[in-house]
Order: structure tokens, then sequence, then C-alpha cells
């Protein structure tokens, strides 16, 4: 089992009725299997043992993960006001998925967890309950004290990394959030989070366009011309490995991503797609431009399948092996 990491890692579980507490607990059966580093689940154990009849452990701070990881699930306890079953999530559990967020992130930023990785949540159901952030990326930067701007939600499977330069707001709008200023600082936390957390050295960006065939000219569009060139040309400026803007259809064949480290899309979508279609099973979702390391696994609370054990662990696992990965790569960059 992996033991280079100095701490374990908090994860919170997410939504209580979604596949978070079965696809943690099944990481934690394959631990040695997936050379996984020690880990402290934080959320509600009656989630976790509606889906899973393993030992757990209570455990105040993740640092008292590493003792008992060998014999049983360390878990930091939260007690959701209602004890949802799989499948049925209720305002108690988005309060208790918003609660064990808030406690993961604050136990990475004490330092008393590597990194964080985060369970699966229902924007829909975190929304009900008020939460004003379009979603966890945007909540852990502003714990972070870091602005909107300057964080970046990346995707990352072993063929591909991609970073949505807007995320969750109706397509519709994407045009006029899009601005010169958001591309650039997309792109600049894009190429650094590749150096600091992949040990890129120097990095190679491709943008892409938003319009079919890039506009072709302006012809189809002129956001490329207006506001996607200009970003091109000042983070180049700035000495930036950077090509674009590309047509989005023909940038993410073997071929074409064999030329970048990563693709920075305009919107959600378009760098999805790409992502789940190739690493669906192992795609991670890595947030870039924080001062700890964040991860999670790229897929939703799957409500329709919670409680089935039919919940695949494999983007869980490699959610738990990138951050650790990337807490490495930082301890030797910084
Ligand atoms: N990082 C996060 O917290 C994320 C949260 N969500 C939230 O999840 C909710 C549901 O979103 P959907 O679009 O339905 O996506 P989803 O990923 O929850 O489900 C899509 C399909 O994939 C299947 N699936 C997902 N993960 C699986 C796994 N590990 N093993 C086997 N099958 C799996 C589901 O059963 C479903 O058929 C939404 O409220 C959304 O906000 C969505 C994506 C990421
Ligand atoms: N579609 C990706 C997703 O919803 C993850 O968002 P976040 O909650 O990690 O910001």
């Amino acid at each position: 089992m992996a033991r280079f990491l100095s701490r374990p890692i908090a994860i919170s579980l997410g939504d209580p009725a979604g596949i978070g507490p079965e696809v943690v607990a099944k990481c934690w059966d394959g631990r040695a299997v997936n050379n996984l580093p020690p880990f402290a689940a934080i959320g509600d154990p009656r989630a976790i043992a509606h889906v899973w009849d393993g030992p757990i452990e209570l455990v105040d701070d993740p640092q008292e993960a590493e003792a008992v990881f060998d014999y049983a699930l360390p878990l930091v306890q939260i007690t959701a006001a209602e004890d949802d079953l799989p499948g049925h999530p209720s305002v108690a559990g988005a309060h208790c998925s918003l609660d064990s967020l808030e406690i993961a992130v604050g136990l990475a930023r004490s330092g008393s967890a590597a990194a964080v990785v985060t369970g699966p949540v229902s924007k829909e159901q975190l929304y009900s309950i008020g939460f004003a952030h379009p979603g966890q990326t945007e909540f852990v930067a502003e714990r972070c004290g870091v602005s909107q701007g300057n964080v970046a939600m990346m995707l990352a499977g072993p063929t591909l990394r991609t970073v949505p330069v807007t995320t969750h707001i109706p397509l519709a709008e994407v045009p006029a959030h899009l601005s010169p200023a958001l591309i650039e600082a997309r792109g600049r936390t894009t190429l650094r989070g590749l150096q600091r957390n992949f040990g890129i050295a120097e990095p190679t960006l491709a943008i892409s366009g938003i319009n079919p065939h890039s506009g072709e000219g302006g012809l189809l569009g002129r956001e490329e011309i207006e506001i996607i060139e200009p970003a091109i040309a000042a983070l180049r400026a700035e000495g930036w490995r950077v090509t674009g803007p590309h047509p989005a259809d023909t940038m993410f064949h073997a071929s074409a991503r064999a030329r970048y480290d990563a693709a920075l899309c305009m919107y959600h979508d378009q760098a999805l797609i790409p992502l789940k279609a190739l690493h669906f099973e192992d795609g991670v979702n890595v947030t870039l431009g924080l001062p700890i390391i964040r991860t999670a696994p790229d897929h939703g609370t799957a409500f329709d399948i919670a409680g089935q054990d039919l919940a695949d662990p494999r983007p869980m696992a490699s959610a738990i092996q990138m951050a650790a990965l990337c807490a490495a790569n930082r301890e030797l960059v910084e």
C-alpha cells in the first residue's frame, strides 16, 4: 500500500443517498490491490452501513487514520438529521453532504489531511438548501480564499486533460460570460497547475473555439476573433506555449491529443463529453489554483443505482491516486 504521503487523505462521502458511501467503502476493500494511500472518510456511518458490512472505526482526525487503515475504514462522523435510504435524497442529506464537504476542506486547509477528495453531491439538492456556488469547485475555492476567476476545473484522464472556461451555467449564457480576461485567467491557472500538480515543466495548452469550424473566419461567429484570439496572444506574450483557437470537433482524436498537455474549452460539455467518452472509468476532476489539493471522481450521485451494489469504484480510486500524486508532485516542486 502506498505510504509515501506524510498525512492521510480526507474524503467527503457526498450525498448520503448517492453512490459516494458505496464507492468509498469499496475503495477501502480494494486498498491493497489499487495501492491506495491511507484515507479517512467524512460523513454519516449509517450511509455506509446501508451498502456495506465491512469494519468502520471512528476517528476524530484523519491523522489517526494511518493507525487503523489496515483493519478498518477510518471515519470522521457526521450525523445527518435523517437516515436517508440509498436512492432517496432529502434536505437533511443535502445538509449532511455540505457539512462533510466543509469539514473535509477544513481538514486539508489545517494540514490534518494531505489532500481532499470529494464524493458526489447533487447540485439540485444543494441548490434547494441555498447553496449559492455553481459547484463544489467554486465552494472549495472560496473557502481557500481564491477568486472564482483564478480557479480551474480540470478533468484528467490518462490520455486527455480538459478544462472548461465556464462551468455550471446555462448554455445560452456562455457567450456573454466569455471574455479575454477570463480565458487568460483560466489558461494561466491551467498552465501553472500542469507545472505544480503534474510536474510538467513546459506545458502546452490547446485552446478551442466555440463556433463550428472555429467561426470560419468570422462567418460563423466572431467570438474567436474578438475574444479567444486576444486571450491566446496575451498568454503567448507571457511566454506560455499556447495553440488555437482549434475547431472543437477535431481536437480530441489521438494524434491531436498528442500535441498538447491540456485542452481549454469554452463550456462544460465541450470539455466533459470527450473526457467521459474516453475516460468514464478513470477520469478525475482536479481543482487547479488552490493552496490545497482537491480531486473528485468525474461522476455524480447516480441515485438510479444507489444501494444496488452496482457502483463502480474505479473513478473514486483514480481520484484518490491522483490526489496522492498531485500532493507528492507539489512537495517536489515547492
Ligand atoms: N462531482 C460531483 O459532485 C458531481 C455531481 N453531479 C451531480 O450528480 C447528479 C446526477 O447527475 P447525472 O448527470 O445523472 O450523472 P451521474 O454521473 O450521477 O450518472 C450518470 C449515469 O452514469 C451512471 N454512473 C455514474 N457513476 C457511476 C459509477 N461509479 N458506477 C456505475 N455507474 C455510474 C449512473 O447510474 C447514471 O446512469 C446531479 O445532481 C449532478 O449535479 C454530477 C457530476 C459530478
Ligand atoms: N460535471 C462536473 C461536475 O459537476 C463537478 O463539479 P464540481 O462540483 O466538482 O464543481
